[in-house]
């Protein structure tokens, strides 16, 4: 991740909004439906339930992948659990890949190795990240940092005209 300077705060309203209006594009993209979706633990997990809601997923697997250990800051790419055996089978075709986001297309990457004829699909996508994702929604630039809402909470704001509370 290079440095981050802009930030992209995402309310619940408008998650839901944008995973829904994924929801809309995939349906068009597979009107026969998917077999399955991988979610991508952990930011994954919101959007699936959306998407699945939508869609009438029932089937949902985790692949469970770390890699940003502090806030903006990547370390080693960790699976913790991998894909269960019957959903490898015919390199992925009719499965769902969903994550929140894909940034330097990392993870993208390796899950799409376990899975490479799958339809990959995220929410937000950084321009590195966007060449290894099928369907997204908002593109935002590389030096920003997208804050969810799972992430946030209620705080002061000091006025726009006056730098600091007081
Ligand atoms: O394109 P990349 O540079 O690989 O970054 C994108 C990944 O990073 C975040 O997950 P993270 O590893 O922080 O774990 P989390 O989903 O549990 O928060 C995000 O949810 C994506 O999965
Ligand atoms: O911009 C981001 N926001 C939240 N998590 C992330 N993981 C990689 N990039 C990001
Ligand atoms: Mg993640």
């Amino acid at each position: 991740m290079s440095m981050v300077e802009k930030s992209f705060p995402v309310s619940w309203d408008q998650f839901h909004r944008d995973a829904r209006a994924l929801a809309w594009r995939l349906a068009s993209v597979q009107p026969e439906g998917w077999r399955a979706i991988v979610c991508i633990t952990r930011g994954g997990l919101v959007p699936a339930a959306i998407i699945s809601r939508e869609l009438g997923i029932r089937l949902i697997e985790t692949v469970c992948v770390a890699s940003y250990h502090d806030y903006s800051e990547q370390g080693e790419l960790q699976i913790l659990k991998t894909i269960d055996e019957k959903l490898l089978t015919d390199e992925g075709r009719g499965i769902l890949i969903v994550d929140d986001l894909t940034d330097t297309g990392k993870t993208a990457g390796v899950v799409r190795q376990m899975l490479p004829k799958a339809h990959f699909a995220t929410v937000y996508a950084k321009p590195k990240g966007r060449p290894l994702v099928d369907t997204f929604i908002t593109e935002v630039s590389q030096d920003t940092w997208i804050f969810f809402p799972w992430d946030l909470g209620l705080s002061f704001q000091a006025p726009i005209g006056k730098g600091t509370p007081g």
